[in-house]
């Protein structure tokens, strides 16, 4: 193509995106002109303020980032029909599409087509944007059989610009299998078995983001939750989807989820073990069932001068009646008190010949006999009640005395009010809770870093997503807990969806080629069968820096690190975290924690346990020998730590590193 045309082409689709900034300015201003004459137009004030609060989140859905680029690629058509493929849709003020959301069905082929199959498709372009200036195009014609796969210089680009604060979308470049993931129906529940940068999380959040375009309505009433293994972690991600527009989702930990008491004691090792065991389920649910007794008594309640009386018989009948019904138990309680109270009522409109008014059924509900037998027959109890009692007497449950004797009080409060709970107990409790009334339940739920969820924890998620579906995304060598799974298939059992379908990816887009030949050494020596990544990134450094003063060799890397643009994680054994944040600062360093992505600091120091799902751009990973021993599956955290690494991974160590790393880099 001559140059001219090249030139020209730009100027036009330069054009293209001003009109389209125009545009979406005015349905902007359209959108505040109808939130300012809201209460107006609306009938009255409750009508107003949910307009008000639909129209005011239309204008925030509605800004423009004039760093993001409002549309990053086009579809040329075989009928010649041309398509910009954006972030959200902007028509122009006669309704006409100027850029197409990238959640819309058209847009799928932008991520799907291929030479082989183009799906009417005949050129496909890929924008480049410096600092929300188009600067370049790449076309593919698909129809003359080009195309560009993961050599695309835009998508290289993309993977290969240096990390700075919060991540990112990627819907410019997300990639076919990828996509397929992203699109997958609401009813599917999938599970995206990945290794170390490989998009699990962008997979999960894109996700998030196309069910909700795509079922806006059905999803606004029951909601989707994102769970992250820790808040470091959500705030790292928290931005991906409002730049989508998409701003009403929950983002929780699996701790502040279940979070309904405050944690202020922790187990032992040996007591959390038992605590997040799958059968910790079938011990509650025994404690609390074996409360509800048959009825050998009648029941006589007075009525002024009058006793209504019924028999043991039918009571009993009514109880057998609404356990077989297997309701939740607090509701199973209220379906009793109402079968007892119609059996009055049924006397008394015999023998009153009418109906009684509902403050007299009200009354005869919560009078002393009908209480007593409730107490008696289907007695109330809370959630913290209940596992109090199993903590200060776990003697005849299905746990072994060894277990037993690991979870019980050494010392029982006076009252289950007074409990200094663990956060292991905050999840009994959240499962005693869902026994004794089931909790709403979302229309859709990720979870991230899956495979450290225990059974327990599984089964809090289950309880939210009783009615929806999962996106469940982890990798099975990157498990530190304890209870990490070792296989997909127990954790989709315990998440409620055994049917959930098992996707690999294992196309690398962080981690460059080099540092992940490292990580890979460790993979035989943490005993799960996953397959390793393959780096898309052929750049990338790795230096083994050798050093008997760690501080010093530290704040030296650091400041080698600063001299290149990008962020720099620091990321070290738990325990030296203070002292190196100390050395830094002698250093005149300035340096941030994990959880201020948005600090202006670009050094971040944070302690091998929460460096789970971030990256960096410079990684220095100190005393690996020290994050290996640290706990029973230290090997893994140090998989986890090295494959934070965008660019560049310095390993700054006295000791000896691990085995199987000292063979690859002595090499
Ligand atoms: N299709 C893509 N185009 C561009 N960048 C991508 C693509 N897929 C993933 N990335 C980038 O690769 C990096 C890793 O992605 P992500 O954090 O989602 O991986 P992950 O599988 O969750 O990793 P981990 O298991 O290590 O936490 C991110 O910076 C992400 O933006």
């Amino acid at each position: 193509m001559p140059v001219t045309d090249l030139d020209s082409d730009l100027a036009s689709e330069r054009h293209h995106l001003t009109s389209s900034r125009a545009a979406l300015r005015r349905m902007r201003e359209h959108a505040q002109a109808l939130f300012s004459t809201g209460d107006k137009v609306a009938g009255d004030a409750y009508t107003a303020e949910q307009l008000g609060r639909h129209m005011a989140r239309r204008v925030r859905e509605l800004a423009d980032d004039p760093n993001t680029p409002l549309f990053f690629g086009r579809l040329q058509l075989v009928e010649d029909n041309r398509f910009h493929i954006g972030r959200r849709h902007v028509t122009d003020e006669a309704g006409e599409p100027m850029v197409l959301d990238w959640r819309a069905p058209i847009s799928r082929s932008f991520y799907q087509a291929s030479a082989k199959d183009p799906q009417g498709v005949r050129v496909r372009r890929r924008f480049g944007f410096m600092r929300g200036e188009l600067t370049s195009f790449e076309d593919e014609h698909l129809d003359r059989g080009e195309e560009l796969g993961t050599s695309s210089r835009i998508l290289t680009a993309e993977i290969e610009r240096p990390r700075v604060g919060p991540m990112r979308d990627i819907v410019a470049t997300i990639q076919p299998e990828q996509d397929e993931l992203v699109r997958a129906d609401l009813g599917d529940t999938i599970c995206v078995q990945g290794a170390p940068g490989t998009g699990k999380t962008a997979v999960g959040l894109h996700r998030a983001a196309f069910l909700l375009f795509t079922h806006r309505e059905r999803l606004k009433r029951s909601g989707v939750l994102i769970v992250g293994p820790n808040t470091a972690f959500l705030h790292y991600i928290a931005s991906v989807l409002p730049a989508l527009g998409e701003l009403d989702v929950h983002q929780s930990t699996v701790d502040d989820l279940v979070g309904s008491v405050p944690v202020r004691a922790t187990d032992t090792p040996e007591a959390a073990t038992v605590k997040h065991d799958a059968k910790m389920a079938d011990v509650l649910a025994t404690a609390l069932w074996r409360r509800v007794r048959r009825p050998t008594e009648p029941l006589t309640v007075p009525d002024d001068s009058y006793r209504w009386r019924i028999a043991a018989e039918p009571l009993r009948r009514i109880v057998d009646d609404v356990r077989r019904e297997n309701p939740a138990y607090a509701i199973g309680r209220e379906r009793v008190r109402a079968r007892v109270v119609a059996l009055i009522q049924r006397q008394s409109e015999n023998r009153r010949g009418d109906s009684p008014s509902d403050a007299w059924l009200r009354r005869m509900g919560r009078s002393k006999p009908v209480v007593a037998l409730l107490d008696e027959v289907w007695p109330a109890v809370t959630g913290p009640e209940l596992v109090a009692e199993l903590l200060t007497d776990p003697g005849g449950t299905d746990l072994s005395p060894e277990e037993q004797a690991a979870i019980r009080w050494a010392k029982p409060p006076k009252t289950w009010k007074s409990a200094r709970w663990t956060a292991a107990d905050a999840v009994l409790i959240d499962e005693a809770n869902g026994l004794l009334d089931r909790p709403a339940s979302f229309g859709h739920v990720v979870v991230d870093e899956a495979q450290d969820l225990s059974p327990m924890q599984c089964r809090a998620i289950a309880r939210r997503s009783e009615h929806g579906s999962l996106t469940v995304l982890g990798d099975l060598a990157q498990g530190t807990a304890p209870w990490a799974a070792g296989t997909w298939a127990a954790s989709l059992a315990h998440l409620g969806k055994p049917g959930g379908r098992v996707v690999p990816l294992t196309t690398g887009f962080r981690v460059p080629a080099a540092v992940l030949v490292l990580a890979n050494r460790l993979l035989p020596a943490l005993a799960v069968d996953v397959p390793p990544a393959v780096s898309l990134r052929a750049d990338g450094e790795l230096r083994d820096v050798a050093d008997p003063d760690v501080p010093g060799a530290t704040v030296a890397a650091v400041r080698r690190a600063l001299a290149i643009e990008g962020s720099v994680g620091v990321i070290a054994p738990d325990a030296a975290v203070a002292g190196l944040r100390t050395a830094l600062a002698e250093a005149g360093i300035e340096t941030a924690s994990a959880d201020e992505v948005e600090a202006e600091s670009r050094v971040t120091v944070l302690p091998a346990t929460v460096a789970k799902g971030l990256e960096y751009d410079h990684v220095i990973v100190v005393e690996p020998a020290d994050i290996a021993s640290a706990e029973p599956r230290g090997l893994n955290r140090l998989y986890v730590v090295l494959t934070r690494a965008v660019s560049r991974l310095d390993i700054v160590h006295a000791k000896p590193l691990p085995d199987q790393l000292s063979d690859t880099l002595s090499g």
